[in-house]
């Protein structure tokens, strides 16, 4: 965890599809009167395209390089910010080390279950390029244990963790805003 003397400016919200990043991103935002930025939202917005077309058409590796650019405009324009990452933003080049070294800027690992995720993307999986062809919840329920695990890697380096399992979005604000 970073030490410094200087007052947290931003909030960094990073976990796996389906935690809650952009949910929780939001009203934190909300709760501090500081502006929101999701950076699925921000690729989008740039590009014209959804992510799921972006992906689609230029491809996964086109959209990871882009994910980056757009990660480093936005932490370097950041003050005041809730940052809501994407599920992959944390687990590609050198990204983890650019969000713990961004200046003023916490991290916060929202981690959730294999279950619980598998419960909360399967009715949801066709905005998600990534899991969408997905036949059975069973099958996405395995896909997901191997990737978070894959991923907790990154995931885990984050300054902070918070479980969101069974947590409103105000509750997990409260906790978010109640840590040191
Ligand atoms: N704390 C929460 N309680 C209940 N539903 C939630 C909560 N956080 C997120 N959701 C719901 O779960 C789904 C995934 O949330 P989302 O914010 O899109 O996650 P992420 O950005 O991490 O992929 C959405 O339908 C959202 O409304
Ligand atoms: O986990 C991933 O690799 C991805 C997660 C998505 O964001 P959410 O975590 O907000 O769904 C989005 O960036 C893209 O579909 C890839
Ligand atoms: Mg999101």
């Amino acid at each position: 965890m970073k030490i410094s003397k200087e007052p947290i400016s931003n909030i960094v919200l990073l976990g796996y599809m389906g935690s809650g990043k952009t949910t929780v991103g939001q009203e934190l935002a909300l709760q501090m009167s500081w502006r929101h930025l999701d950076l699925d939202d921000y690729i989008e917005s740039k590009k014209k395209m959804t992510i799921s077309q972006i992906i689609e058409s230029k491809g996964i590796l086109f959209f990871r390089k882009l994910e980056q650019t757009c990660l480093i405009e936005l932490l370097e324009g950041a003050e005041q910010t809730v940052i809501s990452l994407g599920g992959g933003t944390p687990c590609y080049y050198d990204n983890m080390k650019l969000i713990i070294e961004a200046p003023h800027t916490r991290s916060i690992y929202l981690r959730a279950n294999v279950p619980f995720l598998t419960y909360r993307l399967f009715p949801e999986k066709a905005h998600r390029p990534l899991i969408a062809a997905t036949t059975s919840e069973e099958n996405l329920a395995e896909f997901i244990g191997k990737h978070l695990l894959e991923r907790s890697v990154f995931y885990n380096q984050a300054d902070f963790t918070i479980d969101v399992q069974g947590k409103s979005p105000e509750l997990l604000v409260r906790e978010i805003t109640g840590l040191g």
